[in-house]
């Protein structure tokens, strides 16, 4: 699952870049809480062995549609949310005005003067990230593991240490940052379990930037659903 040349893990970016272009779509509200441990355990189990393939089929032993509450039994799912977000951030600059004379790095900065903080550049900084340019979801993987044994969450040091900003920082940073995350989870997941993919006129997404300031897609997305499971035969298992 390495690599921006992965067909399965670039389809999946490209289709939770998709997905944050349509930040609009609303959630359904999840009224039931349906504790089905084991069956999420398995579920997470295939997810984090065999990767994105095995996404979809995972869901589907969820037994129903998936909602918020399986959310956080999903790492796979946020660490391509997450990675996706590092190498394409919707936002690639945001702009500050200096209130004090200061220096960065040693280049002085006069009171004042407007400043591009470059958002894209710095969460492909080669220097925080290892094979910064890849598309490689796991990165985020190993850090829930460590995670889940009680240690330092390393991507929160990150985001703390300004390594990895797609939601900008500070306190002008994104204030919809929660309710981006949580609604780009639950329309993949539901998405992902619900169809299969079918990329228009070729096998792999483009992942090519086009010019723009919001680096948009070279060549923009077209995918048909086939559907895998019918939602509202999942809705009736509820
Ligand atoms: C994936 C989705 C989103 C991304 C990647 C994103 C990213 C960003 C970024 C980079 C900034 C500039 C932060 C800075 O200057 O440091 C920003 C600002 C902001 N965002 Fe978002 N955003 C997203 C979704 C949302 C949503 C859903 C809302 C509201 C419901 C929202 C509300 C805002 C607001 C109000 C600001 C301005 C904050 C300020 O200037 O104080 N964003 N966002």
């Amino acid at each position: 699952m390495n690599g921006e040349g992965c067909d399965v893990g670039v389809e999946f970016m490209a289709l939770t870049n998709n997905v944050i272009s349509m930040m609009t779509m609303s959630t359904r509200c999840s009224t039931n809480v349906d504790e089905t441990a084991q069956i999420r355990k398995i579920a997470r189990g295939i997810t984090q062995l065999s990767g994105l393939l095995s996404l979809g089929e995972a869901f589907i032993l969820l037994k129903k549609l998936v909602d918020e509450s399986d959310i956080p039994n999903l790492p796979y799912l946020h660490a391509v949310v997450k990675e996706t977000l590092r190498l394409h951030p919707s936002l690639p600059l945001v702009f500050r005005k200096c209130r004090e004379d200061c220096s960065i790095k040693g280049f002085p900065i006069a009171k004042n003067s407007r400043i591009a903080v470059n958002l894209y550049a710095i969460n492909r900084d080669p220097n925080d990230w290892e094979d910064a340019a890849e598309f490689k979801p796991e990165r985020f993987l190993i850090n829930i593991a460590i995670n889940a044994i009680g240690h330092a969450d390393q991507e929160d040091m990150k985001v703390q240490n300004y390594c990895y900003v797609p939601f900008g920082g500070g306190r002008r940073g994104c204030s919809g940052a929660n309710l981006a995350i949580s609604l780009l989870h639950i329309t993949l997941a539901a998405s992902i379990q619900c169809f299969h993919w079918k990329i228009k006129g070729a096998e792999k997404v483009d992942m090519e930037e086009g010019a723009g300031f919001s680096v948009p897609m070279a060549h923009p997305l077209v995918c048909y659903p086939i559907l895998r499971v019918n939602p509202s035969d999942l809705l009736m298992i509820n």
